[in-house]
């Protein structure tokens, strides 16, 4: 287990990035497995890899390349993406995951914007789908694993947070509404399981998880909301649909890794669209 970050640790990270980089940015984006894609719509890039950062581990998991990429839009704004983010299952401290989070609040970012893969459950869901969360069941924060355990730093928020609102609902309203315009009707609206993995679900796992309302599934993003909304950043997240759930008893397999990074992959396009779109509009 990799060691706590506490605020004066985040201070200096900050510091050492903002003394390399000149962009200031507003909003920040974390890409999820299969979506460091997203950088290419960015222009005047500024890049600093975590490996470079005091404090922070590299990223483990394939496809999540370990660095900030700082940069503008071509609407102008200022923005700064987590190109490779930090999973529970790596075995990181909860205080590692959600370090850039609190950078990015510390850098000046006020939305931000978390990305992932995720499984389908919802039998009306295509893979390639996009979905906007509505709001999730986070079954680690249930089993006391949320990033907020321990002592309570006043500097990065309350102690009992209140997150009814979680997913910012005027955010979503945006979100949905560019896409409405965009023509992407393979946007949906739904709620995200976020479980610890690395394993993938059992069958019984996926029918428990849709029985009770979850649209899709994976294994981020829910730690990283509630920490976002801790420190006063309005949070709106969204997953690639990557595998959908075969409720079959014959089948062998329903996913594997390397077919979840391709499958979305193949859909950045989309999602940087959205983004961009979104982003220009706020
Ligand atoms: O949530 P992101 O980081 O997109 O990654 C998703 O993809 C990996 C599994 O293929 C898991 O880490 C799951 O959470
Ligand atoms: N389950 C959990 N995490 C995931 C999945 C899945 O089916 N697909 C992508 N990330």
């Amino acid at each position: 287990m990799s060691k706590k970050i506490v605020y004066e640790d985040i201070q200096e990270m900050v510091e050492f990035v903002q003394s390399k980089m000149t962009i200031r940015p507003t909003v920040g984006i974390v890409c999820g497995t299969g979506l460091g894609g997203i950088n290419e719509v960015i222009n005047d890039k500024e890049i600093v890899k975590f490996s470079d950062i005091p404090n922070l581990p590299q990223t483990t998991v394939t496809s999540h390349a370990g660095q900030f990429v700082l940069g503008r839009l071509p609407c102008g704004k200022e923005v700064m993406v987590q190109q490779g983010r930090y999973h529970f299952y790596e075995g990181h401290d909860q205080s590692i995951i959600v370090a850039p989070i609190r950078m990015m609040k510390l850098m000046g970012v006020e939305t931000l914007i978390l990305t992932n893969a995720a499984g389908g459950l919802n039998q009306s869901y295509s893979i390639g789908d996009i979905m906007v969360i509505k709001d999730h069941i986070y079954f680690p924060g249930f089993a006391g694993n949320s990033p907020l355990v321990g002592p309570n730093d006043k500097r990065f928020g309350e102690r009992f947070p209140p997150i009814y609102n979680l997913y910012d609902r005027e955010l979503r309203k945006k979100m949905l509404k560019c896409a409405e315009q965009l023509g992407m009707d393979f946007v949906r609206h739904g709620i995200y399981a976020s479980v610890a993995g690395p394993h993938y679900e059992t069958i019984f796992d996926m029918r428990f998880l849709l029985k009770n309302g979850c649209d899709a599934v994976g294994m981020s993003t829910s730690g990283e909301a509630i920490c976002g909304a801790h420190i006063g950043l309005k949070v709106v997240a969204m997953s690639g649909v990557s595998n959908k759930f075969v409720d079959s008893e014959e089948v062998e397999n329903f996913v594997d890794g390397d077919e979840v990074t391709q499958v979305v992959n193949n859909g950045v396009s989309y999602v940087s669209k959205l983004l961009e779109r979104f982003i220009s509009e706020l």
